[in-house]
């Protein structure tokens, strides 16, 4: 199978795409794919990291108010969909699988006006404008959550996948978890993250908290900054104790994150989609402080399912601080039983053979049933 993917601008977007290649891969060794990425996104750098073949098209996204940019974005979107449309009759693509951000907006839309079977993955219960936008252009929209199918009225064909990170994750090593992250095997690891991109909120958090943390028993604390806010944090943490605690860990970025997500005990993060289908495959308990300047405030609406089922807290960022977000911490960690529930509840929520779903639907469009 020939198989074109683009999503990106975010971790979110970019890694549902690079599962759908490893299951596809899985499957058919034989599979051959090209990734179509945006020259300033995150995935310019991750997926050839990935090995996987990447040519990329200019592109920006439209403001929601009315202004020149969105002329210029216009005019951008045209020229992407002309580049695509040659990209596409070049690689001859069997199926075209979109993964939301911009990017993929005139990617999906070229494949749909030259007559390639194509697939949007939407992660998020509430859609991002540009798979909105593409709804009606294509032959299925894969969803993530059950019960979102009808906010793609107008959708030729929608079917409830799940998000194709759950299936990478739940076949993640433990061990090579505890080995990367240079902490003892069965170590209780607490996972700070603020989504693909860091969170200055919780960096300060982090910052103000670091003192406390010495007061956790037997806890390695993961810390993750973001790749621009690493120096800056670290220096901080570094300056407020003078020394650099043994327990405590932080790192720019995490390149094998679901090894690491496998041998975590409890994750604070934002409550972006992809994450939260990778922390429930694996029944990890959480704590989420949703990004407050996302669409759609969709990020909260991520949060209180979780919430709901009883397998997170929900922090609001206005409440965030490092007292709070230690006083939260430490309540779980100091509690096995309620983090044994949290766990059970986080992975009742799972749903872990999503990548497998989805390829089954590419592949039933690819043979042009
Ligand atoms: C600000 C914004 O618009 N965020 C959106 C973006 O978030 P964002 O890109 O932050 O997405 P998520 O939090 O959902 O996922 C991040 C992804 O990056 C990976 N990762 C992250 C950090 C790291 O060090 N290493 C690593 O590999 C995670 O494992 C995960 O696969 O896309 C999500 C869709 O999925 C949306 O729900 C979010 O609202």
């Amino acid at each position: 199978m020939r198989v074109v993917l683009s999503g990106g601008g975010t971790g979110g977007h970019i890694y549902p795409a690079v599962a759908i290649a490893r299951q596809c891969e899985a499957e058919n060794p034989d599979s051959t794919f090209l990734y179509i990425g945006g020259t300033r996104g995150l995935e310019s750098k991750l997926v050839p990291q990935e090995n996987i073949p990447f040519q990329s098209i200019d592109i920006t996204g439209f403001r929601r108010k009315l202004s020149l940019d969105n002329v210029k974005t216009v005019m951008r979107f045209l020229k992407g969909v002309r580049t695509a449309k040659k990209m596409l009759k070049e690689f001859k693509p069997d199926v075209v699988i979109g993964t939301g951000g911009y990017v993929c907006g005139p990617v999906v839309y070229a494949a749909a006006k030259l007559g390639i079977p194509s697939v949007i993955h939407e992660q998020n219960a509430i859609p991002g404008l540009t798979n909105k936008f593409l709804t009606r252009y294509v032959d299925t929209v894969a969803v993530s959550f059950e019960g979102s199918e009808k906010a793609f009225s107008g959708a030729k064909r929608v079917v409830y996948t799940g998000n194709p990170r759950a299936t990478t994750v739940a076949q993640a090593s433990r061990d090579r978890g505890f080995a990367t992250l240079g902490v003892p095997m069965d170590s209780r690891v607490v996972l700070v993250v603020g989504g693909s991109r860091g969170a200055k909120a919780i960096n300060k958090a982090m910052v103000d908290m670091a003192p406390m943390l010495a007061k956790l028993e037997d806890v390695h604390v993961v810390y993750v900054t973001g790749d621009s806010y690493f120096d800056e944090t670290r220096e901080a943490i570094r300056s407020s104790l003078g020394t650099m605690p043994n327990h405590l860990h932080v790192l720019p970025y995490v390149y094998n994150m679901p090894e690491v997500l496998a041998c975590t005990s409890l994750i604070v993060n934002r409550a972006g989609a992809s994450f939260l289908a990778e922390i429930t495959s694996l029944g990890i308990p959480s704590i989420l402080i949703p990004s407050p300047n996302v669409t759609n405030n969709h990020q909260e609406a991520n949060a209180r399912t979780l919430e709901g089922g009883g397998a997170s807290l929900t922090m609001l960022e206005k409440d965030l601080t490092g007292q709070a977000l230690y006083k939260a911490i430490a309540g779980i960690m100091n509690d096995e039983a309620a983090r044994k529930r949290m766990a059970e509840a986080s992975r009742k929520l799972g749903k872990p053979d999503a990548a497998e779903v989805l390829v089954s639907e590419i592949r039933r469009l690819a043979a042009g049933r």
